[in-house]
């Protein structure tokens, strides 16, 4: 086990037939870490939860949480993992108690402390004022959050949350997120899948990409940014648009070709490999020149970026 790692696949493969829907995957989750796991339709998220959570067996290579094989015994592991799945499987008729503690009782919870502990998930999922209320009476961000609460009913470190922000508007998405960043800081390792990247980009340590069964990046968004490229965007921003010809002139000639003058914007961009020190020479350059530098900055690849740069790359390859 790596140093800390309470959730670890290596080298996890498995093949439908001939088909790898996952090909040799390799990732670790520390306490009290969240890991963003995405990755275009089909790229495997769903075959590594399965593995995950005891469901489907691997190939080969091994995934373990809290040092327990999944495949080997996938009955502990159950107990060592809270799964929301993406939906959420309601029963008519029932209050959020009851819910719970119906649910409670499947996990092997005695009855007599379950009541204590039901209401105590309900107040960590931010959902104790449901607690009387029909489960099917309840809005999409309220049944989030009891189906939140019930993954943490067998107090398990590992959670495993498949699409949390999925269909919520703007205000139960920051309540979620809330909820989420409070369960890592009580130390429980989070595996969150997204295709609500910003919002994903919030509230994630790590994210790990993968596309066509296999990882294609991961780390921290720094990471990742510098995993896909080695060259970094930088902007220029002007204080009036005529000065773009002759700032991007200068630019050019520290950094060659990869310069887009944006008169609209009054910036230039460009992209380079060159050093801080190089950059600053540039920017000092750039002041003497009097083209009236506003701002000079790194843009920061975001995760939207990084996806399609890493979902375009496996198409080309598969294409090849
Ligand atoms: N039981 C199965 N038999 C054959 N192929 C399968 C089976 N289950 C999954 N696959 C294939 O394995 C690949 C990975 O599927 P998986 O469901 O893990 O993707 P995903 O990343 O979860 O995608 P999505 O975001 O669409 O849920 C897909 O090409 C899928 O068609």
């Amino acid at each position: 086990m790596a140093d800390g790692a309470v959730v670890e696949t290596r080298e996890l493969t498995k093949r439908y037939g001939s088909f790898v829907a996952l090909d040799r995957l390799t990732i670790s989750v520390g306490r009290g870490q969240i890991l963003g796991f995405i990755g275009p339709n089909g790229a495997g998220k769903t075959t590594t939860i399965k593995i995950l959570v005891g469901l489907a067996r691997p190939t080969s290579g091994t995934a373990t949480v809290a040092g327990i094989d999944c495949a080997a015994d996938p009955r502990r592991v159950k107990r060592l993992i809270g799964y929301m799945p993406d939906t959420f499987g309601g029963y008519d008729g029932m209050r959020v108690a009851e819910y719970l503690d119906f649910f409670g009782a499947a996990f092997g919870l005695p009855r007599k402390g379950r009541p204590k502990r039901v209401e105590e998930v309900l107040e960590t999922a931010g959902a104790g004022t449901f607690r009387d209320l029909y489960v099917e009476a309840l809005s999409h961000g309220m049944k989030q959050r009891v189906a939140i609460a019930r993954t943490l009913l067998h107090d398990p470190p590992a959670l495993i949350l498949d699409e949390p922000a999925n269909g919520l508007d703007p205000q139960a998405r920051i309540e979620m997120r809330q909820v989420l960043l409070g369960l890592a800081a009580r130390g429980k390792t989070l595996i969150v899948t997204s295709h609500i990247l910003p919002e994903l980009a919030r509230i994630c340590d790590r994210v790990a990409i993968i596309a066509r069964g296999r990882l294609r990046a991961a780390g921290t968004l720094a990471e990742i940014a510098r995993q896909l490229s080695p060259l970094r965007t930088m902007e220029v921003l002007l204080t009036r648009a005529e000065a773009v010809p002759a700032a991007a002139d200068v630019v050019r000639r520290y950094v060659g070709d990869a310069v887009t003058p944006a008169p609209a914007e009054f910036a230039v961009r460009f992209r380079t490999a060159k050093p801080d020190d190089e950059l600053a020479a540039l920017l000092g350059t750039l002041v003497a020149a009097g083209v009236g530098v506003a701002q000079f900055r790194e843009v920061q690849t975001d995760l939207e970026d990084a996806f399609m740069t890493v979902s375009q790359q496996a198409d080309g390859e598969a294409a090849r």
